[in-house]
């Protein structure tokens, strides 16, 4: 079974117009997937259709089968007993999935009692070592997510997703309010929780160069349809749509920029 199918998704405004058409993919257990695409080109209210979340007078047609339980239809109680398990995701901002007057080891606490059921201390040990598997010390247990740095909180985010121990993670711009160090270590930190877990990840960035380093496949969006999908090296090395071309022509100038800065 796939962990996540996508087919002919559409994403209906109530004011007629249609943010993203006729959308299909899918995604095996294990697999990397990245979807780019410029700002307003569909990404996330595609991130927001899987996971059943759309807001408020949007609607979705079609068919996204997560984890085999049909997304689209399916009553918010049917569906939040497959959120979590199936799919977790993490976002941009990652206050936005943080309450920010709780402790973060309460936060983490809740998914984590959730799905395993523990109490007292090895339900503290399970929230430790959920903080080290994320790279975060011990004392951020401690702390309200506005006491942490941008990375530190989107670990914390990461370490939330994770405790649903999610087949499929989606990671919808998860690096992009960071800067580029702090990127690149978040990046190694998905790659290798990803790996190590053995889960599928789609994720989401309008950055090739970020897309090239973690996911496999690549899916491109262009106002809201997909133009071009494949080996995310095939489409790097060979694009075949012209908007594709401009994509990777402007991350190799950006790298050409760099070489001719170094000493
Ligand atoms: N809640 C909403 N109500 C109305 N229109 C929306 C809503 N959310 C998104 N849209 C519109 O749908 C289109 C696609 O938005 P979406 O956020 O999916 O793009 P995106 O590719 O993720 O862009 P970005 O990289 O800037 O996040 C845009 O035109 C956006 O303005």
């Amino acid at each position: 079974m796939s962990a996540l199918d996508v087919t002919g998704l559409s994403i209906h405004h109530a004011s007629g117009r249609e943010p993203v058409r006729d959308l299909s993919f899918t995604l095996a257990p294990g697999e990397r997937l990245g979807l780019i695409g410029e700002s307003g080109s569909g990404k996330s209210l595609t991130a927001l259709a899987v996971m059943g979340l759309l807001p408020a007078g949007m609607t979705a047609r079609g068919s996204v089968l997560l984890g085999g339980t049909q997304v689209i239809g399916t009553p918010d109680r049917r569906l939040n007993r497959v959120r979590g398990r199936a799919a977790a995701a993490v976002f941009q901002e990652p206050l936005t999935a943080m309450d920010p007057l709780m402790r973060v080891g309460r936060q983490l606490a809740g998914p984590i009692r959730r799905r395993h059921g523990l109490r007292g201390a090895r339900l503290r040990d399970a929230v430790r070592s959920a903080l080290a598997e994320v790279r975060l010390p011990e004392r951020a247990t401690a702390a309200y997510p506005h006491e942490l740095s941008g990375g530190q909180r989107q670990r914390a985010a990461i370490a939330m997703a994770l405790a649903c121990e999610p087949d499929l993670l989606i990671a919808d711009e998860p690096t992009t309010a960071l800067d580029v160090t702090v990127q690149a270590e978040i990046l190694a930190l998905l790659d290798g929780l990803v790996a190590g877990r053995g889960m599928a990840l789609l994720f989401i960035s309008h950055d090739l160069a970020v897309i090239a380093e973690v996911a496999d496949r690549v899916v491109v969006l262009k106002d809201g349809s997909m133009v071009e999908s494949g080996r995310t090296r095939d489409i790097v090395r060979e694009p075949r749509h012209a908007y594709t071309r401009s994509l990777v022509d402007s991350a190799w100038a950006l790298e050409g920029e760099l070489d001719r800065l170094a000493p």
